[in-house]
């Protein structure tokens, strides 16, 4: 589960290098503590329940040199740990030095919201309110508030605007003096910023508009901006989500290449089934509102019959509607499809044959092209229209054109990284609403009970019962009560939350139940997991494998891990992987 197992989860090499060498390094025996919790508590500021704390007893101190991971299954905990750390939670009794021995004994201590830098790799929401944020804008033409370069973004002072405001500054001694200094820290910063984009395979996106990034590039451009910041700490949580085979090493040899230069100190949260660098030594275990922390392989051992409980959660027996047999009909066909960006060539003559009953795993680095792909299916690309002889897009066996984007809705159901953060978190859409939305692949409930309206829209008798018991069904299975917690939920009394106010995990599971519930023929699913704990992934998996999605279902997973894939090799999953934009079956 943390170290070793599939060929993918490897143990990284150490890596020493001088980074902001000008810095002083101690012996670490001289130095105070980095971090100092002790036998505390953790409350949420304003919880109405105030005296419900979300940590017990949390005993944690970070010593200078030490290379700490937070690990832990639920999304949710292992965030809140990290928010502490931001100051975001309150710690009771607060610790007499402060949570920062190291900050206080500084000889010029900075504000914490400067010192302590936080980049979170898991999901963001993008909508407010009752907003749905479109995020198919990105596949057309670029608007004018979203040109900004990834280059722009990380040098907002080098912008028009702050260069015309310098234009007045009145000039003394003082301010020469202060923009000199200036002037050798921006030098020091695009050194530092060359190495890291080149390090991290950014270099040739600086000049992208920053819209047009795709996830893992986004992530690690988020990465390096927060490292421009010089914080003396940076939290990172979960900063493998989403990012390719390739890219997961390099950026764990470069963090810890800072950390040991102290330039910044690396705190990062890894998820469960992550692997655990081999140069992290300690280990912050968050579960059950509780933290474990201590000696890397002192936690792990502890860890042991939580592992053995997971493999045999993960491993659930095949059943027979959960493997695919025979030919099934075609439903789409990609002939010599492309997708072009000006002189950007993002998808190359791609041939692909999606049938019903298939199982595929697409594969592909950050900025392959898959997201591309699959909203060029969903016919939520502007091109998904324009592919002319030779090449053509057919859908269900018409062309693209021949569907209302409205229609394709209802016949793909998707889960995803935008939506999920597109998504309208209104106050009032509950679980139930947000669910039934998948009938008809609508973000806004409608009709009577939520249970939508139809195309036609009305429904029938038997299609409203019909669509109301497989509401039922959904909840019934993926609902809490799967999820493995002692006191859990019932179907009914989850069905009536507010969606908002859900943690991140639990409205992944939501969206799922969405994109499933209608029994679409096609089911897209692209990093589900992410945000769910492990109760809710193996609940999930067991649906997706019992019969969560039927024989005449096709499925498509989008993941940079193999073993999240639902099905195996032996139950007919097959790959499709893009590469430099073109793609083929693996
Ligand atoms: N509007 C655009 N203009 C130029 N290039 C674009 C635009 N939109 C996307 N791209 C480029 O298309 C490529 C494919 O992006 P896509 O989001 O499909 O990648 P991905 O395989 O899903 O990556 P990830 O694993 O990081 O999610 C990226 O290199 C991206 O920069």
């Amino acid at each position: 589960m943390l170290v070793g197992g599939s060929p993918a989860r490897v143990a990284f090499p150490r890596v020493n290098c001088n980074y902001f060498s000008r810095r002083r390094v101690h012996s670490a025996s001289t130095l105070p503590d980095v971090v100092h919790i002790s036998k505390a508590n953790i409350y949420r500021f304003g919880d109405p329940d105030g005296s419900r704390a979300v940590l017990r007893d949390v005993n944690w101190t970070m010593r200078e040199g030490e290379n700490w991971a937070v690990v832990g299954s639920g999304a949710g905990e292992k965030t809140v740990l990290l928010e502490t750390l931001l100051g975001n939670m309150r710690v009771s009794p607060p610790p007499s030095g402060g949570i920062y021995p190291f900050l206080s004994s500084s000889p010029s201590p900075r504000p914490l919201n400067e010192a302590i830098a936080l980049v979170s790799f898991a999901h963001r929401p993008r909508a407010s309110g009752g907003a749905f944020y479109d995020y198919t804008a990105r596949y057309g033409a670029v608007r004018e508030e979203d040109r900004v370069t990834l280059r722009e973004s990380m040098f907002p002072e080098e912008s028009g605007l702050v260069r015309d405001a310098l234009k007045s500054f009145v000039v003394n001694d003082k301010t020469q003096v202060s923009y000199a200094q200036e002037r050798e820290a921006r030098m020091e910063r695009k050194v530092h910023f060359e190495e890291w984009v080149r390090k991290l395979g950014l270099d040739s996106l600086l000049d992208l508009p920053l819209v047009a990034l795709s996830n893992g590039q986004t992530r690690r451009a988020r990465i390096v901006k927060a490292l421009l910041d010089k914080p003396e700490i940076l939290l990172l949580d979960e900063p493998l989500t989403g990012l390719d085979v390739h890219t997961r090493p390099t950026l764990l040899s470069l963090l810890h290449t800072l950390h040991e230069a102290r330039s910044p100190r690396i705190i990062m949260s890894l998820r469960m089934q992550d692997p655990i660098p081999e140069w992290v030594s300690h280990v912050a275990l968050v579960s059950n509102g509780r933290v474990h922390a201590g000696e890397k392989d002192v936690i792990l051992k502890s860890l042991a019959h939580h592992e053995a409980k997971t493999k045999e959660a993960s491993h659930l027996p095949r059943t027979e509607s959960s493997q695919p047999h025979g030919q099934g009909e075609i439903l789409v066909e990609m002939r010599d499809v492309n997708v072009k960006y000006h002189e950007r060539h993002v998808l190359k003559n791609i041939n692909w044959t999606i049938r019903a009953r298939d199982r595929w795993h697409l594969q592909g680095a950050n900025g392959s092209g898959k997201t591309t792909i699959l909203s060029v299916l969903t016919g939520d690309h502007p091109q998904s229209y324009t592919q002319r002889a030779p090449s053509s897009l057919t859908l269900f066996g018409k062309p693209r054109r021949a569907h209302a984007t409205a229609t394709l809705r209802t016949r793909i159901g998707v889960v995803s990284p935008e939506l999920y953060n597109a998504w309208p978190r209104a106050r009032s859409m509950s679980v139930w609403e947000a669910v039934a939305t998948g009938f008809d692949g609508g973000f806004v409930p409608l009709g009577e009970n939520a249970l939508g309206l139809g195309l036609s829209g009305t429904l029938s008798a038997e299609e409203r019962a019909w669509r109301e018991r497989r509401v039922w069904e959904v909840l019934e299975a993926l609902g809490p009560q799967r999820w493995g917690d002692e006191v859990a939920d019932t179907a009914a009394e989850f069905a009536q939350r507010i969606f908002s106010t859900l943690p991140a995990g639990a409205q992944s599971v939501v969206l799922l139940m969405r994109a499933l519930v209608g029994r679409p023929p096609i089911v897209l699913l692209d990093e589900v997991w992410a945000g769910m704990d492990e109760g809710m992934i193996s609940a999930s998996r067991a649906y997706l494998r019992g019969g969560g999605v039927g024989e005449g279902q096709a499925v498509v997973v989008i993941s940079h891990w193999e073993d999240e894939v639902p099905w195996g090799k032996s139950e007919g999953v097959k790959r499709y992987k893009l590469e430099a934009g073109m793609g083929q079956e693996a």
